[in-house]
C-alpha cells in the first residue's frame, strides 16, 4: 500500500505522545459497606449507580485522604477532599475511556503507583462522612487490635478483594491517550467472598454501563471477534506486536476472540468467503495487518451468498501492522483519536468500543486478461504519478520509506503524461435516488445512447456533501429469498465457483457474453433433464432475477458500453499526469490526501493533474500531501479535485500503472461507483 511519496525529512512523525501514568493514589480503600447485601456471585446484578468512600494513605502528610467514588452511566467520579475540607478535587473517568476492569485477589505484580497497605476502618457511611477525625482514631484502634491478635512471625491475612479499572484517558493538545490504572480495595467484611461480591458488583456495573454507552449499533456481546493476523505485513513483526500490544488490551477489555494467522495471500478472503458459521459465531472481524488484508476481507464478504446480511451484521476493524495503513489512519481521523506514536494501541482501543459506523465501498469494474472483473475497494484507485511512484519504487523496498522520496524525484525529472479519457458523474447530479431506479434509467440510456454520448466539460464546482446510505433490500425481499432458498441452492455452488468473474450489469445479465449465464444454462439443463424446456428457461430466468439481488446492483452501464450524457455523465479527453480517486481521508498514515472525505459521504474524490503542470507546483503538491494542504484552494487549470459518484478511465495505449487500494491491476479501462455506507467499520463514534 502506498505511503506518502515525499516526506519532508525534518518532519516529526507525530506531535502526540502517550505517557503511562498510574496515579499515586491508585490504591483506594473502601471503609464502608455500600449498602448492598452480599451474596454468591450469580445473584449480583449491576446497578445504575454505586457510591463508596475510600481512603488513600498520604505518607507525606501522615494522614488518609478521603475519596468518594461514584460509578454511574457517565463513568467514575472520584471526589477528593483534603483534611481541611477547603479544597475539593473531582475527576471523571469517562465510561468511554474505560476499556474494562477485573477483580479478585491482589495482583502479585506490584502495580505502578503502589499498593500501600493502609488502615482499616469499619464505620457506617454517615459516620464516615460526618467525622474524618473519628475515622482515623477508629482506624488506629483497629490496627492496634489486629497487631495484638497476631502472633509473632504471623502475617496478616488479606481478605480484601481488589477491582482493577483499566482506563485510557483522552487528553487534547496534544491529542493523546494516557494509560491509567485505578485500584479499588474492598475490605469491609472479614470474609473474602463478601468483599469479592462487592468488587464483582462494581465490575458488572462498569460492564453494563459500557454496553449501554455503545448504543444501538453496539456489537452483539454474546458473539466473538474474529481476528485475522498477517504475520508478513509491514515489517513482518505482526505476531510480536499482537502479543505485546494487542493481547493485553483484549484481556483488559475481556474481549472474546478467535485468532487466525494467515498463511498465504488470499487466505483471509477464502476464509471469510467460505466460513459457514461466520455470522452466527462472530460479531465482527478485525484485521491485524495492512490495508491489503482488509481488502481481502471486504472482497471475501462480498463473495458470500449472504453478503447483504454479512455487511449489515459484521463490523470490520483494523489494527495497523502494515506499511501504508491508510484505513486505520482514516478511521482514527474520523474518530478524532490519536494515531501516533502507538497506532496499534490506539486502533485496538477503537475496536474495543463496540461501536461501528457505516462506510462507503466502491465497486470497481475492470478487464483482466481479457475478462471482466468486479471487485470492491475502500481506499483509492490510482492512475499516473502516485501509482507509478508507489509500484515502481517497490524495487527499492529495502531502503524503507525513503524509496518514495527517491522515486518521486526521479518521476519529477522524467515526468510522464498519460493520454486517455476520463468520464465522471459529478456529485451534484440527481443521483441521490435509489439504486434500482438508477439501474433502470441507466439501462434505457444505454440502449438509446449515441456513439459518443458524453459531453466535454468545464471543471465542475465542488458539490455540497449529502449523506446517503446504501439502499438495502426491504425485509420482505429477504423473506422472499429465503422462500426460494431451495431453488437458489441449486445455483449456489455454481456461483460460488466463479464469484469474482465480471457480470456485465443487472440489465445485460442475459447477454450472450455473460459466462455465468452460459454456465447456468448448461448446468440447469443437465441437472433438470427430466423437466420441460420451458420450466428450465423459467428457472434460469428466476435464478438470474434472484441473483441480481445477490450482488449490489450496479447503476453504471457495462465497461464497453457508452455512458449516457442524459444521466449527467461528463467527460474530458486529454493528457493526464495523474488521476487519483480517494474515498477515505488518508491513502497512507502520512498521506492526508482527501481532507474533505468522510467515511460515509457517498463521494469519491477525483484528484486530477493535467499535462502542463509545472514541476515546482508538482513538487509542492507532493510535499504537502502529508498535511492535506496540497489541493488548490482556488480554481487551478492543472490541479483539480472533483467530488463524484462514479467515474471511468479509458487510458490510450497499453503502458502505464493502475492501482486499486495500492495494489497493481491490469492496465486498461476501469470504472468505479460508490455504494454509500455499505459496510460498518469499528469506530468510537457509532455514527
Ligand atoms: N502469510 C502470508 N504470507 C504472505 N503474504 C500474505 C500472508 N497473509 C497475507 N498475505 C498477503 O500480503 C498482502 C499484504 O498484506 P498487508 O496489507 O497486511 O501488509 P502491507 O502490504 O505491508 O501493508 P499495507 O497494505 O498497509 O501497505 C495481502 O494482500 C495478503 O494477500
Amino acid at each position: 500500500m502506498t505511503a506518502n511519496p515525499v516526506q519532508r525529512p525534518d518532519r516529526q512523525q507525530s506531535e502526540t505522545a502517550t505517557e503511562t501514568v498510574t496515579e499515586p493514589e491508585s490504591e483506594l480503600e473502601p471503609v464502608l459497606k455500600s449498602g448492598m447485601t452480599t451474596e454468591s456471585g450469580e445473584a449480583i446484578t449491576a446497578q445504575s449507580e454505586l457510591i463508596g468512600i475510600f481512603y488513600v494513605e498520604n505518607r507525606r502528610r501522615k494522614q488518609n485522604i478521603k475519596i468518594m467514588v461514584k460509578l454511574c452511566p457517565d463513568g467514575i467520579y472520584l471526589r477528593r477532599e483534603t483534611a481541611e475540607n477547603d479544597h475539593i478535587n473531582e475527576q471523571l473517568i469517562r465510561i468511554d475511556d474505560i476499556v474494562g476492569s477485573s477483580y479478585g485477589k491482589r495482583l502479585k505484580k506490584r502495580a505502578r503507583g503502589g499498593l500501600n497497605s493502609c488502615k482499616s476502618a469499619n464505620h457506617e457511611p454517615q459516620e464516615a462522612a460526618d467525622e474524618d477525625e473519628e475515622q482515623q482514631q477508629q482506624q488506629q484502634r483497629e490496627q492496634q487490635k489486629s497487631t495484638k491478635r497476631r502472633q509473632p512471625g504471623q502475617t496478616q491475612a488479606d481478605n480484601s478483594a481488589y477491582l482493577y479499572i483499566y482506563a485510557y484517558l483522552k487528553k487534547e493538545k496534544p491529542l493523546r491517550r494516557v494509560q491509567t490504572l485505578r485500584i479499588l480495595r474492598f475490605r469491609t467484611s472479614d470474609h473474602y467472598a463478601e468483599n469479592l461480591n462487592t468488587a464483582r458488583l462494581w465490575h458488572h456495573t462498569i460492564r453494563e454501563h459500557k454496553q449501554r454507552a455503545a448504543g444501538k449499533l453496539a456489537r452483539d456481546p454474546g458473539k466473538k471477534l474474529l481476528i485475522l493476523l498477517n504475520p508478513k505485513s509491514g515489517s513482518g513483526k505482526g505476531r510480536e506486536q499482537f502479543q505485546k500490544q494487542v493481547a493485553p488490551l483484549l484481556r483488559e477489555a475481556e474481549a472474546q476472540y478467535d485468532l487466525q494467522i494467515t498463511t498465504h495471500p488470499h487466505y483471509a478472503q477464502e476464509y471469510v468467503r467460505s466460513r459457514k458459521d461466520l455470522l452466527e459465531r462472530y460479531a465482527g472481524i478485525v484485521v491485524a495487518s495492512g490495508d491489503g488484508l482488509f481488502y481481502e476481507v471486504l472482497n471475501g464478504l462480498m463473495e458470500r451468498m449472504d453478503w447483504r446480511r454479512a455487511c449489515r451484521e459484521l463490523s470490520l476493524g483494523i489494527i495497523p501492522c502494515g506499511s501504508g495503513n491508510g484505513l486505520a489512519k482514516s478511521i482514527a481521523h474520523h474518530c478524532n483519536e490519536p494515531y501516533e506514536p502507538k497506532p496499534i494501541l490506539h486502533a485496538t482501543l477503537i475496536c474495543m468500543t463496540g461501536r461501528a459506523t457505516p462506510m462507503d465501498v466502491v465497486r470497481v469494474e475492470l478487464n483482466h486478461r481479457d475478462k471482466h472483473f468486479v471487485m470492491y475497494s475502500f481506499l483509492s484507485i490510482g492512475w499516473g504519478l502516485i501509482a507509478d511512484i508507489d509500484i515502481e519504487s517497490e524495487r527499492l523496498r529495502s531502503i524503507g520509506a525513503q524509496r518514495f522520496t527517491l522515486w518521486a524525484i526521479r518521476r519529477l525529472i522524467t515526468l510522464r503524461c498519460y493520454p486517455g479519457k476520463l468520464f465522471y458523474l459529478p456529485a451534484s447530479t440527481k443521483h441521490t435516488e435509489g439504486s434500482a431506479e438508477l439501474a433502470a434509467k441507466a439501462a434505457t440510456a444505454v440502449e438509446s445512447a449515441p456513439e459518443s454520448p458524453v459531453e466535454t466539460v468545464e471543471p465542475h464546482p465542488v458539490a455540497t456533501r449529502t449523506f446517503s446510505e446504501f439502499k438495502d433490500l426491504p425485509d420482505e425481499s429477504d423473506v422472499q429469498l429465503r422462500a426460494h432458498e431451495s431453488d437458489l441452492d441449486q445455483f449456489a455452488d455454481a456461483l460460488s465457483m466463479d464469484r469474482s468473474v465480471y457480470r456485465q450489469n443487472g440489465d445485460s445479465w442475459h447477454s450472450a457474453v455473460s459466462r455465468r449465464t452460459a454456465y447456468y444454462s448448461v448446468g440447469g439443463q443437465s441437472t433438470r433433464s427430466n423437466r420441460s424446456r420451458l420450466s428450465v428457461a423459467q428457472r434460469i430466468e428466476a435464478a438470474n432475477a434472484e441473483f441480481s439481488q445477490l450482488v449490489p446492483a450496479s447503476t453504471m452501464p457495462g465497461l464497453q458500453l457508452p455512458l449516457p450524457a442524459a444521466d449527467g455523465w461528463l467527460s474530458e479527453a486529454g493528457e493526464f499526469v495523474m488521476v487519483h480517486a480517494a474515498y477515505t481521508t488518508h491513502l497512507a498514515s502520512d498521506c492526508f490526501f482527501a481532507p474533505d472525505s468522510r467515511l460515509n459521504d457517498g463521494l469519491i474524490y477525483l484528484v486530477i493533474i493535467r499535462a502542463g503542470v509545472g514541476r515546482s507546483q508538482l513538487l509542492n503538491f507532493l510535499l504537502s500531501m502529508h498535511n492535506g494542504t496540497h489541493l488548490p484552494v482556488e480554481e487551478d487549470p492543472h490541479i483539480q479535485v472533483l467530488p463524484v459518484r462514479a467515474f471511468r478511465i479509458e487510458p490510450s495505449g497499453s503502458n502505464g500503472i493502475l492501482t486499486i487500494d495500492g495494489e497493481r491491476v491490469d492496465y486498461g479501462p476501469i470504472q468505479a461507483e460508490v455504494f454509500p455506507g455499505l459496510i460498518n467499520v469499528m469506530t468510537n463514534t457509532g455514527q
